[in-house]
């Protein structure tokens, strides 16, 4: 199965771009490519697939093969290995999704004071994979340079933070000029999708938005920026419409408003 994102961009200044890219000045951070299992055909837990011990116990894909009911089970926070090129198994192997790219009913349009938004022409069970957020990666220097030069414009650059050990690892993701369909989705308090951190062919994060609940057909696809503050109100108002319009966004820093 081939990687297919026919998506464009409404927008003539941004560039279609399905998968993060990373930047000349970030490759050393991400130079490792991951080995693959040696499984034959179906990779599982019980047949030691060495991608799907990487994932730990949080994770697993429920359908092989129907793309069309594929889910997943999973815990925020935790990063889930796909199989890859240096895998054994076939392409139907059951621990491939989201290399495959977003589903094909996503449509971006006006919202009434949010800007565009996503939405999808179909209904959307609860647990499916709707699309990565990609675009270029950054280093934190970059990062902190194009947010100060955006401050008063929405911004997109995200900020993915993984903790192991003792050491949090930061990793920025910038859409604005560079990036997929993803750029689209809105923050809201009352979310209908949740984020996963992946890792595919080497260690640069991807970041996966599955559905968290049915998501009724023509709806609005959001998720939590995660940086709503009452009490705050020096940042920007969020009109997502739930809980009343009195929460007020103000991230800490660099996430996505
Ligand atoms: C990642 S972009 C989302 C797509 C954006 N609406 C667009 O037109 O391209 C994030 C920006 O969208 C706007 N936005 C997203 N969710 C919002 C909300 N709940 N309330 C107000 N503005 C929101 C803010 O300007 C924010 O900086």
């Amino acid at each position: 199965m081939e990687f297919e994102d026919n998506y464009e961009h409404p927008l003539s200044n941004v560039f279609y771009f399905p998968k993060n890219m990373v930047t000349k000045e970030a490759e050393s951070l991400y130079n490792y490519n991951l080995a693959g299992c040696n499984c034959y055909k179906q990779c599982t837990l019980e047949s030691n697939c060495s991608c799907i011990i990487r994932s730990g116990t949080y994770y697993k894909y429920q359908a092989a093969v129907n793309l069309e009911g594929y889910s997943i089970e999973g815990k925020n926070n935790s990063c889930s290995y796909e199989c890859n090129s240096n895998c054994k198994c076939g392409e139907f192997c059951g621990n491939r999704l989201v290399q495959y790219g977003p589903r094909k009913d996503l449509v971006v349009k006006p919202t009434s004071n949010k800007g565009l938004g996503l939405f999808s022409n179909n209904k959307i069970p609860k647990g499916c994979f709707v699309c990565e957020y990609a675009g270029e990666i950054i280093t934190e220097v970059e990062a902190n340079s194009r947010f100060e030069a955006n401050k008063h414009k929405p911004n997109y650059i995200f900020c993915i933070k993984e903790t192991y050990a003792e050491k949090t690892i930061k990793t920025y993701i910038d859409p604005t000029f560079y990036g997929n369909i993803g750029r689209y989705i809105n923050h809201s308090c009352e979310p209908n999708t949740k984020l996963f951190i992946f890792r595919i062919e080497d260690t640069v994060p991807i970041l996966g938005i599955f559905s968290d609940e049915d998501i009724p057909e023509g709806n609005e696809i959001t998720y939590s920026y995660g940086t709503v503050d009452i009490n705050n109100k020096s940042g920007k108002k969020c009109y997502c419409g739930n809980k009343g319009e009195k929460y007020i966004y103000s991230p800490p820093h660099l996430s996505v408003l």
